[in-house]
């Protein structure tokens, strides 16, 4: 049996302004309550100009919700126009950052080596990565899925120590499956993050391994939530469409009352 507490993401993705965000982070918090907290951490993970928003209502109402951003600069400061560094992000009091969504690698060409600075800026600023790693339609078709995304895992882990690696959170979306409704299975998701534990263990320790969080990601809604979470790698869930809906988003939390 494994200590690992489930953690809920939403990935607000390009949606919601600061006033919005506000208003659907009170509703989260009036809608769950200390006994779901107890049992799942839940994450909102809003555009960075909601950021300053959140935390102020996170911390003045000491909500038990914890946010992040997603994406930081592989750099701490300097002249990069339009970076937002981790010191920043830091300040603003986030607590995970999201890197190497598979929208960053597609529309911002970001690779491998730019992923492994981005998770290394990520823990020089003291925040948790929610590393994704996923494969396109035609790897999965080459049934290749495992090889490629044991493939990104490594790479973007390079020069982490197994101190910092206790922390990750590993993320599998499969590339197809996002936002298309197209989720895969449960067992489809299960054997890459079977595959993706097996390759903590081996870069690491299987001590390390069993403690990190690996989350699925694509299409999860309340209706497929139960069965995801069913399977013995699946720590969590990484939501992206439907985080934006509040009651959508706390039957998801509440995945334990969810029929599989
Ligand atoms: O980060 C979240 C994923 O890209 C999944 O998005 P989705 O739930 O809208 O398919």
């Amino acid at each position: 049996m494994s200590t690992r507490k489930p953690l809920i993401a939403g990935n607000w993705k390009m949606n919601l302004n600061h006033l919005e965000a506000i208003a659907l982070v009170q509703k989260l918090a009036f809608a769950l309550n200390d006994k779901d907290f107890d049992k799942v951490d839940v994450a909102v993970l809003p555009p960075f100009t909601d950021l300053r928003s959140v935390q102020t209502l996170v911390d003045g109402d000491k909500l038990r919700i914890v946010y992040g951003s997603q994406d930081l600069s592989r750099h701490d400061a300097g002249a990069y126009t339009g970076e937002i560094s981790g010191a920043m992000l830091a300040k603003l009091g986030c607590t995970f950052v999201t890197i190497g969504h598979s929208e960053r690698r597609q529309y911002h060409h970001e690779d491998d080596d730019l992923v492994n600075a981005k998770v290394q800026a990520a823990y020089r600023h003291s925040l948790t990565p929610i590393l994704c790693v996923g494969e396109t339609l035609e790897i999965r078709q080459a049934q290749n899925q495992t090889g490629h995304c044991e493939a990104q895992l490594e790479a973007a882990m390079r020069g982490i120590s197994e101190e910092q690696a206790k922390s990750i959170v590993v993320a599998y979306e499969p590339v197809w499956a996002i936002g298309t409704g197209e989720v895969a299975t449960p067992q489809d998701a299960q054997e890459v993050c079977s595959a993706l534990r097996a390759r903590l263990a081996a870069l690491y320790t299987p001590e390390v391994a069993v403690g990190i969080r690996i989350l699925y990601g694509g299409s999860v809604k309340s209706d497929n939530i139960a069965g995801i979470m069913a399977q013995p790698d699946i720590d969590g869930a990484l939501v992206g469409g439907a985080s934006l809906d509040a009651g959508e988003y706390v039957k998801i939390c509440r995945f334990g009352e969810m029929s599989g």
